[in-house]
């Protein structure tokens, strides 16, 4: 009986916020299983802030959606990937994916199918947030990029997300203090009362530089970067000496024109004076030492020293809501898709 596939296809490339015009559901009927080929079924599906941004250079009109899942293993002409084997799949939006195990790693050179970290006790979901390529975010580029010592001042942005809760909870179990920028009051208690941040500030309600000063009286030693434009300058211009920022996003530009930006002046006179040094990556410079970060995380939580949300929407149709949903700001944790 041939498998019917649902899929989201980009119809438009996005023209500033995403909207239903430019993501559409379409079905196609796949092919027979060839040999080394296993049949994937969608059981959660990740939405995330790089999708908004690689659509661009990554996909043409008509591709699939790029994105993980945690896939269930339906059909198998691999020995090696037997019926019921759970998996994570960069195989993007699809309820139904046919992957060859020995093609190589996808556009953003990750591998196309990885054995599900056993999480005992803990949802499927886990392996598309903290024990997957979000936590590996927050771990090596928090740790690597800006090694925090204890008693130094972190802070970050996007501080109730997928990955900015996570480097909040890493900076305290390394003995920093922790003060996170979040978008509501609701997601400023949650990483306050709930993940033991010492200050959390709503920056729709505070103003990011004087609410800085009243929480960084001695100023900031690391910024883990989620937001980038003014809310980067803001945070540079109370850096301490030898200070570290750590550029993992910038979500606050994701829905610009990087063709048409305007140049504001950058304030490299800051990084020259305090002699700050900030980089730029991409999680997958890591990639050979994930396990390492999910197999710490995963003691961490053991130990309830390291906690993790989800936001869930129910139903693969409704991919294309969780995804503008979670570039809006409703999601706390990570934003993930139970289908
Ligand atoms: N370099 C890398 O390898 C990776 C980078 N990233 C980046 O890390 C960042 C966080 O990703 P992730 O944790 O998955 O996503 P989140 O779970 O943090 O979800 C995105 C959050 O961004 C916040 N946000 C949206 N617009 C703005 C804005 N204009 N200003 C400030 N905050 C805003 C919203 O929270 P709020 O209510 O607080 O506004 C929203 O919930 C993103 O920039 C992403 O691109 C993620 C993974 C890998
Ligand atoms: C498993 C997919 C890995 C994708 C890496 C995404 C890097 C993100 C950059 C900005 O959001």
């Amino acid at each position: 009986m041939p498998v019917k596939a649902k899929k989201w296809i980009l119809a438009h490339h996005f023209d500033g916020v995403p909207k239903d015009s430019d993501l559409e559901l379409v079905e196609e009927e796949l092919p027979e299983l060839q040999d080394g080929e296993i049949l994937l079924e969608a059981q959660a599906l990740s939405v995330d802030p790089y999708m908004r941004v690689f659509a661009r250079s990554a996909l043409k009109e008509g591709d699939t959606i790029m994105g993980s899942q945690v896939g269930k293993v339906i059909e198998s002409k691999s020995p090696q990937h037997p019926v019921g084997m759970m998996l994570v799949g960069s195989v993007g939006w699809r309820t139904h994916a046919i992957v060859n195990v020995n093609q190589g790693p996808d556009l953003l050179g990750t591998p196309i199918v990885v054995p599900a970290t056993p999480a005992p006790g803990l949802p499927v979901s886990v392996n598309l947030g903290v024990l997957g390529m979000p936590g590996a975010t927050a771990y090596f580029g928090l740790l690597e990029l800006c090694q925090p010592k204890a008693g130094e001042v972190v802070v970050v942005s996007a501080a109730a997300g997928a990955v900015g809760s996570l480097v909040g909870q890493i900076a305290k179990i390394k003995g920093c203090t922790v003060i996170g920028y979040a978008g509501t009051d609701e997601k400023c208690k949650w990483i306050k009362e709930e993940l033991g941040f010492d200050h959390a500030i709503n920056y729709k309600t505070r103003d990011v530089a004087e609410s800085l000063k009243e929480a960084a009286p001695d100023g900031v030693d690391c910024y883990f970067d989620n937001v980038g434009g003014d809310f980067l300058y803001t945070v540079m211009r109370q850096m301490n000496k030898y200070g570290r920022i750590s550029v993992c996003g910038a979500i606050s530009q994701y829905n610009d024109n990087l063709d048409n930006q305007k140049s504001g002046v950058f304030p490299g006179i800051l990084l020259i004076v305090n002699e700050l040094r900030m980089e730029g990556f991409i999680s997958t410079r890591w990639l050979s030492r994930w396990p390492e970060a999910f197999k710490e995380m995963a003691a961490w939580m053991k130990e309830g020293k390291l906690k993790y949300r989800e936001t869930t929407t129910k139903g693969f149709e409704n991919m294309r809501e969780a995804f503008y949903g979670m570039l809006r700001g409703d999601n706390t944790g990570k934003a993930v898709v139970n289908v």
